[in-house]
């Protein structure tokens, strides 16, 4: 954030100098709810000729505040109201009931001017033009947010190098692979600088390879422009790489709202060390796991995700013939079951 310097004033007609407003601090909220709510009114079917109106509560009192340039992961089971939050941090539908701000703006007020401020990526549907080639998408989103020339070609040139679109620019989207494509969305919401990006399901459906690309382009576009980026996904490394903070939301409430590592200590939830042996081997004996499978030379080592997977490395490495190994994350939707079998909880 830059601090504009606050000019001297007097009170009028006194002379005396009027204290100064204090300048906003640099934490200051980028997006702030307050007890927000979203009822939506369905008719379902009652019988061959009735049907009754029935009310989903699908965001029920929700309220969070996050500073600018931090990256939040919003996680949750499908149906607990994610898109739903993201749809009316947008503009795109009004809550039923509290307060939104998004860079001190009202999103259902005043969308359009909020529009120019935000970007949004939703890794199920693009927002480019499928029959267009890139760059012709590229121009329309340049018309459409009136980005001023220097800025549009400084901010392309960035995107296209990080992402790695260059030879992708005079493609049609159609031709693209679900990985390029969604390189393309990103560059698409970032090309008008904006300060707070929504991201829904970015790696979704990506190999390996381009997921680790997203995320890798994404953490630093993070440090490099200070963007504030709320994430929904479905994969803990994402989290795991781009958080620091997560929430967990349920039914349309807050159910954790702290550090990754807090959610796992509260759900007891575990990792796994996948060790391939020189040799074939009975389950292995080490401090601080247990293998809960073994094919062949592999074996499985299940240990709390909270604790450091180095020392059970260093004992593997010690004591046994190792050639390979990897480190598996226990899945978000695992994660979220153990916590509630230990009782929800608030992280900060
Ligand atoms: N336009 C709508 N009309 C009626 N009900 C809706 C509407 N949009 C969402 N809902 C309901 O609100 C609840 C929350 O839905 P929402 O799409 O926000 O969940 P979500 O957490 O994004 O789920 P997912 O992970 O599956 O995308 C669900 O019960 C859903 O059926």
């Amino acid at each position: 954030m830059t601090a504009e310097p606050v000019p001297s004033a007097e009170s009028p007609g006194t002379g005396v100098p009027r204290p100064r407003p204090a300048p906003e601090p640099a934490t200051e909220p980028v997006i702030e709810l307050d007890d927000v709510r979203k009822v939506f009114d369905v008719r379902r079917k009652a019988g061959p000729l009735r049907r009754e109106r029935h009310q989903v509560r699908a965001v029920d009192g929700i309220s969070f505040s996050v500073p600018r340039g931090e990256i939040v992961g919003y996680i949750g089971p499908n149906g607990a109201g994610k898109s739903t939050t993201i749809k009316m941090l947008t503009g795109i539908l009004s809550p039923s009931g509290g307060r939104i701000r998004v860079c001190g703006i009202d999103p259902t007020r005043e969308r359009t001017r909020l529009a120019r401020r935000i970007g949004v990526v939703f890794g199920q549907r693009t927002t480019l033009w499928w029959d267009l080639p890139l760059r012709d998408s590229y121009e329309l989103v340049r018309r459409m947010y009136r980005i001023e020339d220097a800025r549009y070609a400084r901010n392309l040139r960035a995107c296209v190098e990080l992402l790695e679109l260059g030879p992708l620019l005079d493609v049609p989207v159609r031709q693209l692979s679900l990985g390029q494509r969604m390189r393309g969305d990103i560059a698409a919401a970032l090309l008008h600088d904006p300060e707070v990006l929504y991201l829904d399901e970015p790696t979704i459906g990506l190999d390996v390879v381009s997921k680790a690309r997203v995320r890798e382009f994404l953490r630093d576009f993070n440090a490099e422009r200070g963007t504030t980026i709320l994430l929904t996904t479905h994969d803990l490394t994402d989290i795991e790489t781009l958080c620091r903070r997560v929430m967990v939301i349920d039914h349309g409430r807050v159910m954790y709202d702290g550090e990754l590592r807090g959610l796992h200590a509260v759900g007891d939830s575990e990792r796994t060390l996948v060790v391939d042996f020189a040799r074939e081997l009975p389950p292995v004996q080490v401090d601080g796991a247990r293998c809960v499978k073994v094919e062949g030379p592999r074996q499985w080592l299940a240990f709390p995700a909270a604790a450091s997977a180095a020392p059970l490395v260093a004992a593997v490495a010690a004591a046994y013939p190792l050639v390979d190994l990897s480190v598996r994350e226990p899945a978000i939707e695992d994660v979220i079951a153990r916590m509630y079998g230990a009782g929800s909880s608030t992280g900060t």
